[in-house]
């Protein structure tokens, strides 16, 4: 079946695939491209709303990114945020300047013209999110403004006749209030969507587009024994059933015991399972390696190696699978972002890979939409709802150097953290937490006697899209418990802190 569809065009802005998960959450199905995407291919995939996106960069400027007026001619209503409402002004004949005594960030009060489509259900004022130094400083003619602020003339413009809408702030973060009705009010009343999409038919798609493109081949999947490669195998199986082979390794890197629990709950599936031992082979490759973006290509690259090496044995295997997901992406530096960290399964991929294509179907998806595809597919919770771990384990768990000793203490520490916070109940409340062996010495007294011994730190965040995060507020009580348990009941310990950063600044892993 098809569905009505919206196209998001990226001018580089940070919010993008946030823009395209809110017209999701509205159940409209929504793909983020290229401004430079040819006209031709925008009116083959006849859209039934077009939005652009926010940039960092000035529409007056010849090098800037740009689009040909005859987007506006297709009859299809487009949004424009921040830059793309810019955009829209300036290549429509309006004019649009810098101005510092205009330009806004944060929290900023909006009073709205209620005769605007996308208001019309508004308070007459409200708080949006801004982000901009230009402005709209004269109209393209059929405009008029529908929205101001106490600094910016122009907040909000639109031609109700041709069904062209331009937003000056951000409707997709959370901080502007009544944000998502604005892009469901231009998605349900201006483009005439009615909500026929949802996980399910994500599902379904995705399912028959996996059957199309593998035909009779065999796939590979990288399992981990996380939620989104346990999701991505129960979506691979749906569609190839035994053509699949799920091969999970143990790096020597996974939490106490958890390389037998994988094998456990996968050993019962209706699919070929295999797990390989590959302690020995990561160890001897990250000996002596300290810096921490060195020890993830080192971990990616081994990673494929490991699986190139199982599918020789199966035959030929074109396919490779692995369950990135969109955090993942966009911190190891998608298209012009920052590079944060190399994810093991997107920066950290080595240049040469022994496959024909990779399959990454849920590379769209953030984490909370991964485990709705979870339920959806009739996961079971236990799986759905795991914290998740990274994939190179607790090697960047331990600051600087690894070695077998120091993973061991790590593991017995971490352990004692999570057993804890099961016990209190709080394993759902707490995002992600875990132990960091921070390899930093310091002196202590045991029994009377000086000890000089690794601190350890305790991390627990709370988040739903793994992107920004909150330090978990962990009763003291509770922390006084797990301490005294690490430091008397893991030799090697003298000392537990708990990291109290949110993201960003830092990040919710320590490398
Ligand atoms: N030990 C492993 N063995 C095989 N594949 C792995 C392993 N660790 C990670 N991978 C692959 O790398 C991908 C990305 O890892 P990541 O940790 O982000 O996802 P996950 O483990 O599936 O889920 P979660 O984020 O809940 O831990 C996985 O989806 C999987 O394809
Ligand atoms: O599979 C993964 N491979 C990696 O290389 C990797 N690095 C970070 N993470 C996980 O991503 C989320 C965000 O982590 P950061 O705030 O540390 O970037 C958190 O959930 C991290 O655990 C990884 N997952
Ligand atoms: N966030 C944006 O899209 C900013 C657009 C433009 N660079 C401005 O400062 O106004
Ligand atoms: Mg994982």
């Amino acid at each position: 079946m098809k569905h009505q569809f919206v196209l998001v065009l990226d001018f580089g802005g940070q919010y993008n695939q946030l823009i395209a998960r809110r017209v999701r959450e509205c159940n409209v199905y929504c793909e983020v491209k290229s401004y430079q995407t040819p006209i031709e291919e925008i009116r083959a995939l006849n859209p039934d709303g077009i939005i652009f996106t926010g940039g960092p960069n000035s529409v007056y400027l010849e090098e800037s990114p740009r689009i040909g007026k005859e987007i506006f001619e297709l009859g299809v209503p487009v949004l424009g945020i921040c830059y793309g409402c810019q955009l829209m002004a300036h290549v429509l004949g309006g004019t649009v300047t810098s101005a510092n005594a205009t330009s806004e960030y944060g929290k900023t009060k909006t009073y709205f013209d209620k005769a605007c489509a996308l208001f019309r259900k508004l308070p007459d004022s409200g708080i949006t999110w801004m982000s901009h130094t230009d402005y709209i400083n004269e109209l393209p003619e059929g405009f008029s403004v529908t929205a101001h602020t106490d600094s910016c003339p122009t907040a909000a413009i639109a031609d109700p006749v041709r069904k062209l809408y331009g937003l000056q702030f951000h409707p997709e973060v959370l901080h502007t209030e009544n944000g998502l009705d604005m892009l469901r009010s231009f998605l349900y009343e201006v483009c005439g969507c009615t909500g026929d999409w949802n996980m399910g038919n994500y599902a379904q798609t995705a399912i028959n587009e996996i059957r199309e493109k593998v035909g009779d081949g065999k796939v590979l999947l990288a399992l981990s024994g996380g939620v989104d490669s346990s999701v991505l195998a129960a979506l691979l199986s749906k569609a190839v059933g035994k053509q699949l082979t799920c091969i999970f390794v143990d790096h020597g890197f996974m939490r106490k015991n958890e390389g037998d629990e994988v094998e456990a709950a996968f050993r019962d599936w209706d699919v070929n399972f295999v797990r390989v031992n590959a302690a020995d082979r990561f160890f001897a490759r990250l000996d002596g390696v300290e810096e921490p973006e060195a020890k993830r290509k080192i971990i990616g690259e081994e990673f494929i190696r490991v699986f190139e090496a199982e599918a020789k044995k199966i035959g030929t295997v074109d396919y490779f699978a692995q369950g990135t997901i969109y955090p993942d992406v966009i911190e190891s530096g998608a298209g012009d972002a920052a590079v944060i960290k190399s994810h093991h399964n997107v920066g950290g991929l080595p240049d040469y890979v022994d496959f024909k294509e990779i399959i990454e179907p849920l590379r769209l998806l953030f984490k909370d939409e991964t485990r709705r595809l979870g339920m959806e597919l009739g996961l079971p919770d236990y799986l759905v709802w795991r914290q998740p771990f990274p994939g190179p384990g607790l090697a960047i768990r331990i600051i600087g150097q690894i070695t077998p000793e120091k993973v061991a203490i790590l593991q017995d520490a971490d352990y004692i953290f999570r057993e804890e916070i099961a016990l209190a109940g709080l394993d759902r409340d707490i995002h992600q937490y875990f132990a960091v062996l921070t390899s930093m010495r310091s002196v202590g007294v045991m029994g009377d006697g000086r000890t000089y011994d690794y601190t350890l730190a305790l991390r627990g965040v709370t988040t739903t899209d793994f992107m920004t995060a909150d330090f978990a507020r962990i009763p003291y009580d509770l922390l006084a418990k797990v301490s005294s348990r690490i430091v008397n009941e893991v030799k090697h310990i003298n000392r537990v802190v708990y990291d109290v950063t949110t993201k960003p600044p830092a990040t919710i892993e320590w490398e």
